[in-house]
């Protein structure tokens, strides 16, 4: 196993020192180290940072290899900066049994690109009638921790209700996608005036503000832990406020697109601005950001979602909602909360390590610590090339636009798995 010397890296916030990463740790950390037989990295300029985790990725495989594959996603995954990643569940066949997460868990170490953790369906097939095996799915390989029907709500208030309860026994924990189905049928986009104007079929607010109302006061009753989703408007902050106030056990993500991009890239019927929930109004984005930084929202998470060009380059109603985030989520972050380096740790890494009971994972690099975490150039400006991707799809919202930011380094566990920008397998 080689060693490395990161020299003159600032940590997060700090002033620039010495890593030294040895036996998949951080050695040692201080100014002057020497090198010995380690491989001498010049970080001069990058800032270290814990590795990334994502709470809410869509790898696709098993069933759409076309769009992304446990490897592919895992390259773009530790491009992006990320050693673990939370694959959702909607998968073909749907990740609802112990066989199906443990086939996508040994597949992400064969990989060996990032950690894939992955998340288990909360109800057999998606389908919202009766509860997956998640007692078989805790006590697999795969250790599953975090059940969702993501692409579906679990509307059903007694099947949440006993999911709640099911998973208290072990702490597992109910991420729900807050989707009244009754409020958004035939939905194409946020519900407001540019969706009057342009004449599509409403999202509404209220369909998932009232969803993630419910779901608090489920959590509460039964005294167990829910995380919501992809939280879109200003209205579900308030309720998330509220919550977290009376001490219920509620966690929530945001994703980069919902923190920069607003209902108004509608206008342009390109179908890579559809995305469920919805791009929302510059009010929404305000409310969110703002609440990102207070921790009424606990992390930011991608829900990267690839799809295949014959689902998404078509007419817009017909499109498949969903966009690429991986590769460009700390560039967002960055962009829109400037270089605040220990809240970008806490939102990106060490929360949602926290939250997916990922041990290893969300340490910053410190004496002992595992070596898991990433080399930015906050310096460095990229234009977005959706062909230079190294996901399999090329749905990104932001081709063409220029982002700052660039990651130099990824290491999971002492070994490299970007170097000098680019994947090392
Ligand atoms: N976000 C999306 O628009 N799409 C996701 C599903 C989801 O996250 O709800 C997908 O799987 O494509
Ligand atoms: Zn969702
Ligand atoms: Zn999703």
């Amino acid at each position: 196993m080689t060693a490395y010397l990161i020299r003159n890296v600032r940590v997060l916030d700090g002033e620039p020192t010495d890593l030294l990463v040895r036996d998949g740790v951080v050695a040692e950390v201080g100014g002057g180290l020497t090198a010995g037989d380690a491989t001498v990295l010049d970080a001069t300029g990058l800032v270290a940072l814990p590795g990334l985790v994502d709470l809410h990725t869509h790898l696709r495989e098993p069933g759409r290899e076309d769009a992304e594959t446990v490897e592919s996603g895992s390259r773009a995954a530790a491009l992006g900066g990320y050693t673990a990643v939370c694959a959702m569940a909607n998968t073909s066949p749907v990740a609802d049994t112990a066989g199906v997460v443990e086939q996508v868990w040994r597949l992400g170490r064969e990989a060996g690109l990032v950690d894939v953790q992955p998340i288990g369906a909360v109800t057999v097939g998606l389908a919202g009638e009766r509860l997956a095996e998640l007692g078989a799915m805790a006590d697999s390989a795969a250790r599953v921790r975090i059940f969702s029907d993501d692409g579906h709500c679990v509307a059903d208030p007694r099947l949440m209700r006993r999911a709640l309860e099911y998973v208290k026994a072990f702490d597992g924990v109910i991420a729900q996608h807050a989707e009244e189905p009754r409020l958004t049928e035939g939905a194409q986009m946020h519900e407001g005036e540019v969706s009057t104007r342009l004449g599509l079929t409403g999202w509404p607010a209220v369909a998932e503000e009232a969803i993630i109302a419910r779901d608090v006061l489920l959590a509460e009753h039964v005294g167990s832990r829910l995380h919501v989703c992809h939280v879109s408007t200003a209205g579900s902050v308030e309720v998330l406020r509220q919550a977290k106030a009376r001490g219920v056990r509620v966690t929530a993500e945001v994703t980069p697109h919902h923190l920069l991009l607003t209902d108004e890239r509608a206008e342009t019927y390109d179908p890579v601005f559809k995305v469920n929930p919805p791009l929302r109004t510059a009010t929404d984005v305000a409310a969110l950001r703002a609440a990102l930084a207070e921790g009424v929202i606990d992390v930011i998470a991608t829900d990267h979602a690839p799809h295949a060009v014959e689902d998404k380059e078509c007419e817009w109603a017909y499109a498949r909602p969903g966009m690429l985030g991986l590769e460009t989520a700390l560039s967002i972050a960055l962009d829109v909360f400037g270089p605040q380096w220990d809240l970008i740790a806490e939102r990106m890494s060490r929360a949602p390590a926290r939250i997916a009971g990922l041990t290893g994972q969300g340490v910053d690099p410190a004496p002992g610590a595992p070596a898991n975490l990433t080399l930015v150039d906050p310096a460095a400006r990229r234009v977005i090339e959706p062909a230079e991707l190294a996901s399999r799809s090329r749905n990104t919202p932001y081709a063409r636009m220029t982002l700052p930011g660039r990651i130099v380094a990824t290491f999971l566990r002492g070994e490299p798995t970007v170097l000098d920008g680019k994947a090392v397998k």
